[in-house]
């Protein structure tokens, strides 16, 4: 078999076919995500915390297996069953190089990786590296795992160097390896100035190229994947390469303007948004790849017996955003497999030892809205609103959207700032408390509350994925 290849606007195989890539990210494994795996914060801290309460091997030996049933044959198994050709695999730099030890790949780093790429090979799925993390934070959000809104990624050469370093030994160790479609060398950057990151992917395009001139690239636009607006003419020194944005829809979300119900209007504010991340690309003729969309759901434990009416909407939405893709001939990766219960393809139990050992905790979590992504705020809203009036009332108009506004709104800042990151810091230990006194078996047990036996499925929204890869089949 021979490399997939971005030829034009389509990815071809080696005979010049057309091949559409239709599948998900798999978020909150290697690296882990507050809303996906139920933990407070980032990933750094609570691997600090649990490190403090059950000592190093323990805690190691929790994160070692958490990994290792996370994804196993029966995922890539279920994957395959539905229809769909790609996973997507974010990682965290940190698998691979220790910040007290820059420069030093970390060869145990590759355990899982590799792990789960065979599998998906064996399976006939294709894979996209993607480094979800860099050293600083390439973002401003929680998922770069730097415990900080300040992307310091973009202000420090040095940060930068690593990951063309980490480029370089990551493409050396996969190359020659062709179910890997391809290499998505940052996700979603927030390059407040919008031209340090294309001087960045120059960057790590030639260092790539340099061991590896085989493999596609995806590179995401600015600003979480949304803005290419200010990339001019720099596709021109780039061959192969995919463009990514990330096309999530408002109405996916509890914040929605309004409840959506397909009309024509809601349908026309589903594709601008679309459209609008796409035009530099439509301009050039150069390929789109839709890296992360997908609404969340709502659960019956919060929404109670609203759960399925909200549910059967955010299905709308995501049959409606499909009907736009299949007819453009999208390749696209929903965010995400598997999760606690939230926006995952499949999730995990309510009755295994991981959820009955959090329930508590978990109903807190939600209480106090400390996961950024879809928070429902309504009981804690009162306690930021004077936070939110005093910058409103104190701040000039013209100084109170900072980047990365528009995305980011003044309630949006305050929230990430202060119940994302402050607030959550606060939670880790309680999280690690879990923890205190269990056994390797008892740890393993919970680890395994992950595996794919321990989990339900989504069947309305697996039940669409499927029914969207079939109308695009053998294409
Ligand atoms: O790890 C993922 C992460 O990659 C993802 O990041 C968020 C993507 O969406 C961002 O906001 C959207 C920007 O585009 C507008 O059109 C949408 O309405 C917004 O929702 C958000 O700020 C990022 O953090 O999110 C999920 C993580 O698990």
């Amino acid at each position: 078999m021979a490399y997939l290849k971005v030829s034009g606007t389509k990815i071809v195989n080696q005979n010049g076919e057309e091949v559409i890539l239709r599948g998900a990210g798999l978020g909150g494994w290697m690296n882990m995500e507050n809303f996906i795996s139920g933990y407070p914060g980032c990933e750094f801290q609570i691997r600090a915390e649990l490190a403090n309460v059950v000592g190093k091997e323990k805690s190691e030996h929790f994160f070692d297996k958490f990994l290792e049933y996370f994804f196993q044959d029966e995922d890539a198994a279920f994957f395959k069953s539905l229809g769909l050709n790609c996973i997507r695999l974010p990682f965290n730099y940190r698998h691979f190089e220790d910040d007290m030890n820059p420069r030093v790949l970390k060869p145990e780093g590759f355990k899982h990786l590799d792990r789960v790429i065979d599998l998906c090979a064996k399976h006939g799925i294709y894979t996209i590296l993607d480094l979800h993390t860099a050293p600083g934070g390439q973002n401003t959000d929680w998922h770069s795992d730097a415990g900080t809104h300040i992307a310091k990624f973009w202000e420090h050469k040095d940060f930068q160097d690593r990951v063309v370093w980490l480029w370089e030994e990551l493409a050396k160790h996969y190359l020659g390896n062709t179910w890997i479609a391809g290499y998505n060398p940052l996700n979603e950057p927030t390059d407040p100035y919008h031209t340090r990151v294309i001087g960045f992917y120059d960057r790590v395009y030639k260092a790539i190229r340099a061991v590896d001139p085989h493999h596609a690239l995806f590179l995401d636009g600015n600003t979480f994947a949304s803005d290419f607006s200010h990339f001019g003419d720099a596709h021109k020194g780039w061959e192969n390469v995919a463009y990514s944005i990330h096309d999530y829809s408002v109405f996916g979300f509890p914040s929605a303007p309004e409840r959506y119900v397909g009309s024509e209007a809601q349908k026309h504010r589903v594709r601008r948004s679309y459209e609008k991340k796409r035009q530099w690309m439509d301009e050039r003729g150069l390929c789109v790849w839709n890296g992360e969309w997908g609404p969340v759901y709502a659960r019956k434990e919060y929404e109670g017996e609203l759960t399925d009416g909200i549910n059967e909407e955010r299905y709308l939405v995501l049959k409606d955003q499909l009907d736009i893709y299949n007819k453009d001939r999208l390749s696209w990766s929903i965010w995400l497999y598997k999760d606690i219960g939230f926006q995952g393809m499949v999730y995990v139990s309510r009755e295994t030892p991981y959820m009955t050992l959090f329930k508590d905790f978990l109903a807190k979590k939600h209480r106090l809205a400390i996961d950024a992504w879809g928070a429902d705020d309504s009981q804690v809203r009162h306690v930021y609103e004077p936070l939110t009036e005093l910058i409103r009332n104190e701040i000039r108009p013209e100084h109170q959207s900072l980047y990365p506004a528009p995305v980011w709104k003044l309630t949006d800042r305050i929230g990430r700032l202060a119940r994302n990151i402050l607030v959550s810091e606060f939670l880790v230990k309680e999280w690690a408390e879990h923890f205190r006194g269990k056994s390797e078996a008892e740890i393993d047990e919970i680890a395994k509350s992950f595996a794919f036996s321990s989990c339900l499925h989504r069947d309305g929204l697996n039940k669409i994925l499927t029914h969207n890869a079939t109308l695009v089949a053998g294409q």
